[in-house]
Parts: C-alpha cells; structure tokens; sequence
C-alpha cells in the first residue's frame, strides 16, 4: 500500500474489513435486491469515484485513453470516460465488440451518445499515445487467464511505462482473491502491469494486500459506493469471517489497541503484567534470545526471564538490568519451571538449536502455556508434525520455515492456473491453522495470521522493506509473547504484535537494524495511545 491509502477516511481508522470478491458480490446483490440501490446507480459511483480521484491526482486536464472489457469493470469505464470528458480531458474509448450486461450495456450506451468507441485492440491502442491509460478491462469477475488479443494489450501495458496506469479495481489479470496474476508465475514480473493509481470499491479484496498486489495496485483507494449498510447486515453465512488488516501510519487501529487497553485494565502490579519466559541457546548464540527478551520487557510483559543452559548464562550478563536469568539445562528444568503457574508466555526458538528446541517442545506444550514457537522451534516441528499443538500456541514461520512444516500447503501456494481464484495466503495460513490446532503467523510484507477457529487478520507492512533484517523476526517472536504474558488472546497479541512491530520499524526509517526495534516500542505504544 503506498501513502494515501491512508488519506481515505473509510481506512483511517486501522483494522478494516477484508472482502473476498465472493462476499463482495453477495453484498452488491443484497443491496440491489433490497431495492435501495439499483446496479446502474453503484456503477455511476463507482465510475464518478474512479474520475473524481484521477483528477484530484492529476487536476490539469490531458489526453486519457479508457479501456473498457466486456462486463462491468468495462461499465465502469464507460462512466469514468464520461466523467473525464465533462472535466475537459480529450478522450480515446477502446471498448470490447460486445454486447455486455444491462447495466455495463446503459453506460455504453450513455458514453456513446457523446463520444466514439474503437475497438479494444492492440492496433488502437499503439495508434495514440496519450497521457494517462484507465484500465477498466476485468475486475472481479476474472475467472481464467487473459488470451490472444487482449493478453497482448495487457503485455503492452505492462511494458509501457510510461503512461500512467490508473486501474478500475484492480490491474486486469490480478486475481482479487489471492494478489497472483493468472496463468502467470507467482513472482515478480518485468511485464507486469504496475498502476500508478487503483481504486477499488467499498473495501479491499485480498488481492490489493498480499503477493504482487500491493506493488502492482501502486496507490490504493478505497471509493465508498454506499454499500456500508449493506456489509454490516451481512451475516457469517455469507463467507465465513473476514479478515482485518492494517494501514501504515494508522494512528489507533481500533481492535488492536482495544486489546490492549484490556491487557492493561488489570492494575498495576508487576505480576499483573504477566511472566514471559524466553529460552536461549548454547552459549555463543545468545543474540536472538536477547532480542526477543527486550522486546518482550518493551511491550510491557512485566517480569521477563531469559532461560538459556545454565553453562551459557555468562553470556547474558550484560544490560539490561530489567532481565532476570534462570539456567535451563533440559526438559525436566523446563517442566519445574513451568511448574510456576505465573509464567504466563513462553518464546521457544530463536537461536535455540533444532535438537534443544526439539527437546523443550514436549514439558512445553504439555504445561499448555501461551507460547510463541519461532525458528528453530518451528524447524523442530517439521521432524515431528504440527499435530498436537494448541491454541495458545502461536507458530511464526517464514515462508521457507512455513514450506518445511507443511510442504504439501506451501507447493499448493506456489503453483499458477489458468482458472481463478489461486489458492492464496489465507488458505494455506487458515489450513496450516486448523491442521496444527495453533494460531499461526505466515511472515512476510503481507503477514497473514489465522486462529484454528478460521478468524484472519492481515497485516500489510510493504512500505517497511528496511523491516526485512536479521533479526527482526526475533523481535517479533518477543513482543508477542509479552502481549501474550499480559493475557492477549493468540490471534489479538499475533496481530499487534505484527502492528507494533512494523511501526517500529516506520518509525525509525531505513538504516534500522534489529537491535533498534524495542527500544521503539515506547514511541509507538504513546503513539497508539496505548
Ligand atoms: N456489480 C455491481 O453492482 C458493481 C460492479 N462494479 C464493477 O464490476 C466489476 C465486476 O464486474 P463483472 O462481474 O461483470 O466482471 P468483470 O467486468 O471483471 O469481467 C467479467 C467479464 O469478463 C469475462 N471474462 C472473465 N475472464 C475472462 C478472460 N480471461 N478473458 C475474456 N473474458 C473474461 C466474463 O465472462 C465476464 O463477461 C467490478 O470489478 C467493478 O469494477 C462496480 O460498478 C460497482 C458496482
Ligand atoms: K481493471
């Protein structure tokens, strides 16, 4: 997501509603069928929203070339087109030969009665060039890959850089559901169509948030097109529950800081504040361990201890004083340690060691604890399977870690089809999630975090790539299990914990190593009000 997605009201206020296509068209439907609202009426918001932000971005009138497909994402064209024209822009239309819904059909027919429309081929669209390109080809109802003559057009977009690409929706050939282009591989692509501009409608699918979305939608809008009333009638039924994601920059994402306010409610003693428990490696491999065990003191756990083999502990002498030692040689140490019911969070992983990680996996979860297990942990679980875990467990894999511990899910989300949806992030986190029994955090600029239960938070942090750090994961393992100490539900402490630890990392610009990271937390959480 670039910077004014933020602008947006409808997103200022941080956790929003994710839709998949399928719920926004059941949505559409229910408004309709209310009778409220007919479709030709979303279109015409839909199209005067697309003009209104294309000219509060480019305010001098120019030359616009809009490119119509053949259902309604072309219906919103034909609008955006007339809306444009009426500003003063000079206008092309290329619009599909065909003859498309009614309402797609009432727009034509509305822009044909002041402009003329070429046909939608590569021909035409070499002819003129002009200075912005409105791609209103396909949106939500892609369901193959683009062929012949318009999978030509979309290659030539692609490559034309320098026409500024505004899309209705979405760039054509993303697929809404999952960020992939279809029929394409899954990276990135030299001839992949890059907006300067996408508006979408009511809220974001996840295709603008996860894999190629965010880099091919460029700035994102969200256009309300008056369906609010609609969205919040619809019940579970409809899809399942929807997934949140975070804004950069939000200054109070409602749900994330309102778990926290909880957290906090319970007074002021130490205790209160829970007891995380950080184990560590052998001796040399502290770091990692350290790094969580700060982060953890930082995001407010109230007693922090770091628990490596007790030959290693001389490593850890150093600042800061905050943190309490313990010596934990092995798995009979871990069960009596556990044995104090007021250790309320456990991390288990970083620079731990596969076999000692392996060996702490078994008092652990049999002590049912709210635990973070990362790195080597996650590692050590791929030998033995993710049966058994549980929900207080929350599992932070890489997409490589993510890949060692559930192959079969992770080959499914590399593989391209010419048919859409893709199978997406939030399938393979949801089935990782209801395999494992465990909240689970697939890493990465678009983190995607899945209870068993099926809830779904997204968390887009790609305007922080200086956040991909040594390291950095080894905070976030930390600050989650220090929401997690002070008594935040799995999928609530994975969530802010994600949050607080990409704006930590805006905060404090590029040049950031991991070491930095904690010690933002402070700015953050008076930032978040928190
Ligand atoms: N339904 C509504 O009330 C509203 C819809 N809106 C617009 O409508 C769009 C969705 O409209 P549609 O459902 O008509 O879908 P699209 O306009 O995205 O495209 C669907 C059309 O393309 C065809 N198609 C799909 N894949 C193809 C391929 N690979 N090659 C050739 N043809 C292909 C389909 O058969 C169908 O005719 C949204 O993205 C949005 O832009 C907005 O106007 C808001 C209101
Ligand atoms: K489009």
């Amino acid at each position: 997501m670039r910077q004014s997605a933020q602008k947006t009201g409808s997103l200022r206020m941080g956790w929003a509603e994710v839709l998949t296509t399928a719920r926004m068209r059941a949505i559409e439907a229910a408004a309709m069928a209310s009778g409220a609202v007919s479709g030709a009426e979303l279109m015409e918001r839909a199209g005067a929203a697309v003009a209104g932000a294309i000219r509060l971005r480019w305010p001098r009138p120019g030359r616009a070339l809009v490119l119509c497909g053949p259902g309604n994402n072309g219906g919103d064209g034909y609008v955006v087109a007339r809306h444009l024209a009426q500003a003063g822009w000079r206008l092309r239309v290329l619009g599909m030969d065909n003859t498309p819904g009614p309402d797609a059909a009432l727009m034509k027919q509305r822009w044909a009665a002041i402009g003329a429309i070429a046909p939608l081929t590569l021909d035409q669209l070499r002819r003129k060039p002009a200075d912005l390109c409105v791609d209103a080809i396909f949106g939500t109802g892609l369901t193959r890959a683009p062929k012949g003559e318009i999978a030509a057009i979309l290659a030539h977009l692609g490559q034309d850089r320098a026409t500024e690409l505004v899309a209705v929706d979405c760039p054509s050939g993303l697929c809404l559901d999952s960020g992939g282009f279809l029929g394409r591989p899954r990276e990135a692509a030299t001839d992949e169509l890059r907006a300067r501009l996408t508006v979408a409608f009511d809220s974001p699918k996840p295709g603008h948030l996860l894999e190629r979305g965010p880099d091919c939608c460029g700035e994102l809008v969200i256009a309300d097109i008056g369906l609010r009333r609609w969205r919040e009638a619809a019940v579970a039924p409809m899809i399942g529950v929807a997934p949140s994601f975070d804004i950069p920059d939000s200054r109070r994402p409602a749900h994330g800081t309102a778990a926290l306010d909880k957290a906090r409610a319970g007074g002021g003693h130490k205790f209160t504040h829970g007891h995380a428990l950080v184990l560590a490696g052998g001796f040399g491999h502290g770091g990692a361990a350290r790094l969580a065990a700060r982060a953890a003191l930082r995001a407010g756990a109230g007693l922090v201890t770091l628990g490596p083999p007790r030959a290693a502990l001389i490593e850890h002498s150093g600042p800061p004083d905050a943190l309490m030692r313990r010596g934990v040689d092995d798995a009979d140490a871990l069960a009596a340690l556990l044995a104090d019911a007021r250790i309320s969070a456990v991390v288990l992983g970083p620079g731990c060691g596969v076999e000692r990680a392996a060996a702490l996996l078994d008092p652990l979860l049999a002590a049912e604890r709210p635990c973070v297990l990362d790195a080597d942990a996650v590692t050590a679980l791929a030998a033995r399977g993710p049966g058994g875990l549980h929900p207080a467990c929350v599992l932070t894999p890489h997409q490589g870690e993510f890949a060692r511990v559930f192959p079969d899910l992770a080959a499914k989300l590399a593989e391209t089809s010419p048919h859409g949806p893709f199978y997406s992030r939030i399938d393979a986190a949801r089935e990782a999630a209801a395999r494992s029994g465990a909240t689970l955090l697939l890493k990465g600029p678009d983190t995607v975090i899945a209870a068993p239960d099926g809830q779904l938070r997204i968390h887009s942090a790609f305007d922080v790539p200086w956040l991909a750090t040594a390291g950095a994961g080894d905070v976030l393992s930390g600050i989650i299990a220090g929401l997690l100490a002070r008594g935040l539900a799995p999928l609530d402490a994975a969530a802010t914990g994600a949050l607080l630890h990409a704006a930590a990392a805006r905060r404090f610009g590029p040049g950031l190593i991991a070491d930095d990271l904690p010690d933002m937390l402070p700015a953050v959480l008076r930032d978040l009000g928190a």
